[in-house]
């Protein structure tokens, strides 16, 4: 039912209703969202009720506050605001409420021995003289110190839901902070509310602050104005900001919060003074950090005018020679720049090699393997994803590891990641060589250097035109930025056979010219009406396409964001409805607003070291319970039970974003014009790239030419490689 029908359907009456729980219909899985059944203490009707709020027992006694309305399909219901739960007032509802589970030791013949001792003050025992339960026979003293102990936190968790509720917040915080924070709960609400954002999960700052000011906080209050300072720095960072111009910073929290400039400065140079922030001064600005991107940014610009300063290592090989002798085995002559890097190499403490597609990269990285074995070096290869160090792994035919599986992950102190491998537990390696450097983000770097021995090389390799990483930083830009790295950059395009058409026009793009598009079947475009229809051709085209590949992973449907008729979300549902629909005997779970079934292509969004899978794996489904689902990875199979399942998603569709380091043989890409924020050109030419043999676009020529022509990306807040130029930062 459309919600403007639901409203009109409303009766406009405002009421308050007292009964007991008879019944939970419906608990939505990603909200407080509950329909209820409640047996009216005034007239013994049963009603439902509907609302959010925290979830009663069945047997509870509750006070609801709402208004009736009629729903078109299920009738008269009860919308509740708020509902609290009173004391059970007679002796079956107090039965009911007791053997109800709400108290853990008593289950349903001891609730009835209770009431029948008791009767209807069988709460006031428990909650007054609760050693009286004694006299019960089957309650010894274990068992009255568990019943108590149990009423004692279920009262507790009660009494702040309630206390959460009356002011308009969610009581389904309540039982997780008197988990943590017991009978100081009230003083944590009153006096410290923004420890709940470290201290409690699903707790941000937007709550905690809702809460702290619902609790009588000052808004104007120091503690106030840090938290939120401390946010905004942290929201900035998760966009990829490294630090942040205090102007900026100053301006965005004063938003936030509704708090005054001057006041915020104010709490910005106390933080600074006592260090829980940090500022730069650089070319008449001044940029604020967190401390730990401070210091990782100054330990990677060190350590980089280290390793640019390095010697060149003694080869005993004669290098010309032996390049010589590798054309020989490969048939090709390699290119001026390709030799190049070969020898800067080993020359270079630090070298970068950047290329678009069929660039000659891996051939590169192979040449310089063998070199580097001839010389009996120690060489470690790695990638900042699992797809990425997987392909290395295939096209060099030797080990190659994420970077996370290489430093060995120990979990962590405070924000900071902590690895096995680190500034005091050395890796043992002379050279290492990172694939897919466009993908690897400041922290990581970080940890990477920390681990390495002072005479080991780093070779990055990467495309630098790509989209930057997910997480802080634009290390590789900055690094070539800096001027102080040597940079090769291979530009000859080698691949010319099948997947020419793609690896020429993914140049011409990157170029800022428009596509060949339509001359063969390897790069079509196709336009589109409305968003609608594209939608409707997208799922088509992909049906079609995996039916003639016969493999549902050869092809990958990728959209620039996740909203309107050609956004990820949509063409997943469509996609499934069109290749996986319901059928009998194929059992569905419902995840938030996803439905899983048996056959469903899915894709892992966070990396999860116990279950060994990795934001962007993707993996079918292969069986589904009511409360499970199973997927197969190309490795292994891995389940999902519970809040496990808000790891997965469709995949069907993904955005450009997650599709970084993949590859698929067919690429079909939404272009449409309501993506129009997103259409970059890194976006389009990271797009293009994924693909091997087939690039379908299907959007409109405006969208098309925006992509290409747009290169406003948005720029990084980073000193990186200011600070590897030794420029006067104070
Ligand atoms: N100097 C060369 N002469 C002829 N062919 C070459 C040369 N260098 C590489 N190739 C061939 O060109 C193709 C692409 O090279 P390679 O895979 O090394 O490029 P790449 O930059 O790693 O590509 P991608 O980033 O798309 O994986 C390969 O088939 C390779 O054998």
């Amino acid at each position: 039912m459309n919600e403007n029908a639901w409203n009109d359907a409303m009766i406009k009456e405002n009421n308050t209703l007292q009964g007991v729980v008879e019944r939970i219909l419906f608990e939505a899985p990603d909200s407080d969202y509950l329909v209820f059944r409640l047996r009216r203490e005034d007239d013994d009707s049963v009603v439902t009720v509907t609302g959010n709020g925290s979830k009663p027992l069945v047997g509870d006694r509750l006070e609801v506050q709402g208004r009736w309305t009629e729903h078109r399909r299920y009738g008269r219901q009860y919308q509740a605001g708020c509902w609290k739960r009173l004391v059970p007032d007679t002796e079956e509802g107090m039965e009911r409420f007791l053997a109800s589970g709400a108290v853990k030791g008593i289950g349903p013949s001891l609730a009835h021995r209770i009431v029948e001792a008791f009767g209807s003050g069988a709460m006031e025992v428990l909650e007054k003289e609760p050693q009286r339960l004694l006299e019960i026979e089957g309650i010894g003293r274990k068992k009255l110190a568990d019943i108590t102990d149990s009423f004692r936190k279920e009262k507790e968790v009660n009494d702040i839901a309630l206390c959460l509720e009356t002011h308009g917040i969610s009581g389904r915080f309540a039982s997780r902070l008197v988990q943590k924070y017991g009978s100081d709960t009230q003083y944590v609400l009153e006096h410290e509310p923004y420890r709940m954002i470290l201290e409690i999960e699903g707790i941000g700052f937007k709550t905690a602050d809702q809460m702290a000011l619902a609790f009588g906080l000052d808004p104007s209050s120091e503690e106030r104005l840090v938290a939120g300072m401390t946010y905004v720095l942290s929201e900035m960072t998760g966009n990829g900001h490294v630090c942040i111009p205090d102007t900026e910073l100053i301006r965005r929290t004063a938003s936030v919060l509704r708090a005054d400039s001057l006041q915020l400065r104010n709490i910005l140079e106390e933080a600074l003074d006592i260090g829980q922030l940090i500022s730069a001064d650089y070319g008449g600005g001044t940029y604020i950090y967190m401390p730990e991107m401070h210091d990782e940014e100054c330990d990677i610009a060190r350590r980089i005018q280290y390793m640019s300063e390095m010697k060149p290592l003694p080869v005993h090989t004669p290098v010309q020679l032996f390049l010589d002798r590798w054309q020989d085995i490969c048939h090709f002559e390699l290119a001026e720049k390709q030799r190049e890097a070969v020898e800067a190499s080993l020359q270079s403490g630090l070298l970068v090699i950047t290329g678009g597609p069929g660039t000659g990269k891996t051939t590169v990285v192979q040449t310089i393997i063998s070199l580097a074995e001839q010389e009996q070096l120690r060489i470690i290869l790695c990638a900042p994803t699992g797809r990425a160090a997987k392909r290395l792994s295939e096209t060099t035919e030797r080990k190659a590891l994420t970077i996370h599986r290489l430093l060995v992950p120990m979990g962590f102190h405070g924000r900071m990641q902590i690895f096995e491998y680190n500034e005091t537990n050395l890796l043992k390696a002379d050279l290492v060589i990172v694939d897919e450097v466009s993908m690897l983000d400041m922290s990581l770097m970080y940890h990477l250097f920390q681990a390495l021995p002072p005479s080991c090389r780093v070779i990055l390799v990467g495309d630098a035109d790509q989209l930057p990483s997910v997480g802080a930083g634009s290390v590789l830009h900055d690094i070539i930025r800096s001027g102080c790295v040597s940079v090769i950059r291979l530009d000859t395009i080698f691949r010319q056979r099948e997947g020419g058409r793609i690896v020429t026009n993914a140049h011409l793009i990157n170029y800022g010219r428009m596509p060949v598009v339509n001359e063969d079947e390897e790069f079509r475009f196709i336009t589109i009406d409305s968003e609608s229809q594209g939608a409707e051709i997208i799922s088509q085209l992909y049906e079609s396409e995996t039916s003639e590949t016969g493999d549902k992973f050869a092809v990958q449907v990728l959209s620039p964001m996740y909203r309107q008729d050609c956004g990820v979300d949509h063409l997943n549902a469509l996609i499934q409805e069109k290749t996986n629909p319901p059928s009998q005997g194929k059992t569905e779970l419902k995840n938030g607003h996803t439905l899983y079934r048996t056959g469903d292509k899915v894709m892992q969004k966070q990396n999860d070291y116990e279950k060994g899978v990795f934001n962007g794996d993707i993996g079918e489904v292969f069986a589904v319970t009511d409360k499970i689902v199973y997927v197969r990875y190309p490795e292994h199979d891995v389940k999902y039970e519970g809040p496990e399942l808000d790891e997965i998603t469709l995949a069907y569709a993904i955005t450009v974003h997650k599709s970084q380091g993949s590859e698929y043989q067919v690429v079909i890409m939404a272009l449409v014009n309501s993506h129009a924020i997103m259409l970059q050109r890194n976006l389009l030419y990271t797009a293009v790239t994924r693909a091997k043999r087939k690039v379908i676009l299907v959007g409109t020529k405006r969208a098309l030419e925006r992509a290409v022509e747009n290169v406003r990306t948005s720029q990084r807040h980073t000193l990186l490689a200011e600070r590897i130029r030794r420029e006067e930062i104070t």
